[in-house]
């Protein structure tokens, strides 16, 4: 089944729920780096195996950027407004764990509309690792669940996740690239029912079912 994508126009304002929103291209470029050298040192902390006065040292270091940081802090729920390829646009929130533009912790995952539905690689690092080499199982369920998510928002108009299943097929490799992907196969009312899944080298790591409820606009 082929689900149109409706209209950015039609879709919710996330301005009507109170929620500030920012344009990707406001995002100043600063703050892009920054989140990739962040990212980047969640990695080295995992990993380090330096000495003690270094790690002391490289503490003190984060703790004074973090208060730096903190003296100004966005709003909870700020969003952010992407431009898709294609011309298309969508809302997402600017910290979203999993392809927030402004989290470190994100790996992230950016999902583009496709005339099936959404589509995104990415390739994790030890960060998010559960078995020794392979992705923890919670990650791969939050990547399906962003992508159920974004193909039912980008389809029809945005929910919440009322229900999701994932079958786990093959260990889900790290340090290779993911092709993440899903569909909308039907509507009834507010449900949204989509599928997703992941590949490695064309080959099903995970599959996902997944219950969307659209939100009502206030
Ligand atoms: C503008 C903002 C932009 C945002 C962009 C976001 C981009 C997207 C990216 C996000 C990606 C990340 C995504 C995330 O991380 S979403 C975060 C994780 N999810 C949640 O926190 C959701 C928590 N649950 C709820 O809030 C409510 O239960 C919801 C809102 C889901 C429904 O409560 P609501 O009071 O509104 O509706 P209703 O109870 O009248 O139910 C309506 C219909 O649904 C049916 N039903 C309900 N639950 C289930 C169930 N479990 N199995 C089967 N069916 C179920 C129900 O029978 C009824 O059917 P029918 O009677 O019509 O036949």
């Amino acid at each position: 089944m082929t689900v149109n994508t409706q209209p950015a126009t039609e879709r919710p304002d996330p301005r009507a729920f109170g929620l500030p929103v920012v344009e990707q291209a406001e995002i100043p470029s600063e703050l892009r780096s920054l989140v990739a050298r962040v990212h980047d040192l969640i990695d080295a902390v995992a990993n380090t195996e330096v000495d003690g006065d270094t790690l002391a040292e490289a503490a003190a270091t984060v703790e004074g950027l973090t208060d730096r940081l903190n003296v100004a802090r966005r709003q909870i729920g700020t969003m952010v407004l992407r431009e898709l390829p294609g011309g298309d646009t969508e809302y997402g929130t600017i910290t979203n764990v999993v392809s927030g533009d402004t989290n470190p912790a994100a790996p992230p995952l950016f999902l583009d509309a496709t005339e099936e539905g959404v589509r995104g690689e990415v390739t994790l690092n030890t960060v998010y690792q559960g078995p020794p080499g392979l992705v923890h199982g919670g990650w791969i369920a939050a990547m399906l669940d962003q992508a159920v998510g974004s193909a039912s928002s980008l389809a029809t108009s945005p929910g919440l996740t009322a229900r999701l299943e994932v079958d786990y097929r093959r260990p889900t490799p790290l340090f290779t690239p993911l092709e993440v992907v899903a569909r909308v196969t039907g509507t009834e009312r507010r449900k949204v029912y989509v599928t997703g899944e992941i590949r490695v080298n064309g080959e099903v790591t995970a599959e996902a079912t997944a219950l969307m409820v659209r939100v009502e606009v206030p």
